[in-house]
């Protein structure tokens, strides 16, 4: 990337909202790159760079002051533009970076994905390649992104463990195998996760087995398909970025999908968007004409509704969850409010209370709702639906939705809980 454009290093001096920066420089068309303050000469002089931004100061936290920048980056004698001596302006950024440095802004989207079909291209050349495809975004920008460069030399597995949103599954199907023609297995394992499932109730072995069996399937689907060359991982910038404070070590790596690349011999790793971040991702994949129910999907759990059914997963659980699932989210998109949460989903508690229909006596299920509105998923607050849009759903999913007759509205914030319930 760095060597077909003019870049910037960002110099991360433990400041908590590292990422800003590189977002902000990136969206004047601009590639940069984000590295402990701490990183050897060496390897910042490999990027090119022609400016460095010194994330550190007031703007940036107290824990950074006195944080010094090594004498031998100091002494490449690059223009610096120091975030302890300045405001966070995106104007004054802009003006350094443009009419300082001179940084061309050609870095546009169209131009990641030209570069990156080609680069994927050259290193395939005749080779076949595998991807796990989960429909969320990182994995269908990969899709696309391979498929174009190498068509049906990309094989895709998509393994339905029975706990995905209604009509995910054919969803998936439709958009890649219908609109793209991408090879797609579509491997529907619902009985076989649901029958190691029986009886556990414990969150964390439930995640454990669908883990497992996840790799399983996988592992089995990956073998009928013969020798496979690459395997592609959906890994994304924050997943690698490095922090200054931390000592530089990897955040997260949870894109290797349980080690399966250990496993099966794969002649190497392709990571096509592990430059970009989550919007970038948005961008790429819109810009490829994949639909927004994918694009912009809502984070999705890798166990999916097992960690929103609570107690034992059971098909018939799992379904009327599904349906009162898709009534809220569907109500949410319908009157707008799905644009003020990040998040918004429903629960299958455990609890079954009594109710009254048609004169008669009901024991049922209880269903509780939940949208929470967050920027970075480590806090996140309640949004405020109004009580008569809670009612009229409520009232839906208790009449639509067999086996269900109470309905409850979350109200806790992150923390003390957790966006998820398990
Ligand atoms: N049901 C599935 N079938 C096939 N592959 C899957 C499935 N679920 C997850 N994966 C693979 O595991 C990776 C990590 O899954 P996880 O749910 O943690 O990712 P994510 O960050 O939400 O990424 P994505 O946007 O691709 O879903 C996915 O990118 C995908 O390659």
């Amino acid at each position: 990337m760095a060597k077909q454009h003019d870049c910037v290093v960002i110099l991360d001096f433990g400041a908590i909202n590292a990422q800003m920066v590189a977002k902000a420089v990136r969206q004047r068309n601009i590639y940069c790159e984000v590295l402990p303050y701490t990183t050897e000469v060496d390897r910042i002089v490999a990027l090119k760079p022609k400016a460095l931004i010194l994330q550190r100061g007031k703007a940036c936290g107290e824990r950074t002051l006195g944080r010094e920048l090594p004498a031998e980056t100091a002494a490449l004698n690059l223009p610096v533009l120091d975030m302890a001596v300045s405001s966070w302006e995106e104007t004054e950024m802009r003006d350094f970076l443009v009419d300082t440095c001179g940084l061309s802004q050609d870095w546009t989207t169209e131009a990641f994905i030209d570069e990156t079909v080609a680069d994927l291209r050259v290193r395939i050349g005749d080779r076949k390649v595998l991807l796990a495809m989960s429909g969320g975004v990182d994995s269908s920008v990969c899709a696309a992104l391979l498929h174009r460069a190498v068509g049906h030399q990309l094989t895709c597995v998509f393994v339905d463990h029975g706990c995905m949103r209604m009509d995910e599954p054919r969803q998936i199907e439709e958009v890649f195998r219908g609109q793209f023609g991408i090879n797609l297995v579509s491997v529907n394992a619902e009985e076989r996760f649901l029958k190691k499932l029986k009886g556990i109730r414990d969150p964390e072995k439930k995640r454990a087995i669908i883990g497992e069996e996840f790799i399983r399937v996988f592992e089995e689907e990956a073998r009928k398909l013969g020798d496979l060359d690459y395997f592609v991982q959906g890994t994304i910038y924050p997943d690698i970025i490095e922090s200054g404070w931390d000592g530089g070590k990897t955040v997260k790596a949870h894109h290797n999908v349980g080690g399966l690349p250990d496993r099966i011999d794969f002649k190497g790793i392709l990571e096509p968007v592990k430059y970009l971040f989550k919007d970038e991702v948005r961008k790429v994949g819109e810009a490829m004409g994949i639909p927004h129910v994918v694009t912009r999907r809502q984070p999705f759990p890798g166990p999916g509704l097992a960690v929103r059914c609570l107690g034992e997963l059971t098909l018939e659980k799992l379904e009327i969850l599904r349906k009162a699932d898709a009534i809220f989210r569907k109500s949410m998109d319908d009157r707008g409010y799905g644009t003020q949460a990040s998040q918004y989903f429903a629960v299958l508690t455990n609890a079954q209370s009594v109710g009254v229909t048609d004169d008669a006596r009901t024991y049922g299920y209880v269903i509780a709702l939940r949208a929470v509105q967050t920027t970075d998923f480590m806090t996140a607050g309640v949004v405020p639906l109004p009580i008569d849009f809670l009612t009229e759903v409520a009232g839906r999913i208790a009449a639509e939705v067999k086996d269900v007759n109470r309905v409850v509205y979350d109200i806790t914030s992150k923390p003390p809980a957790t966006i998820e319930w398990e």
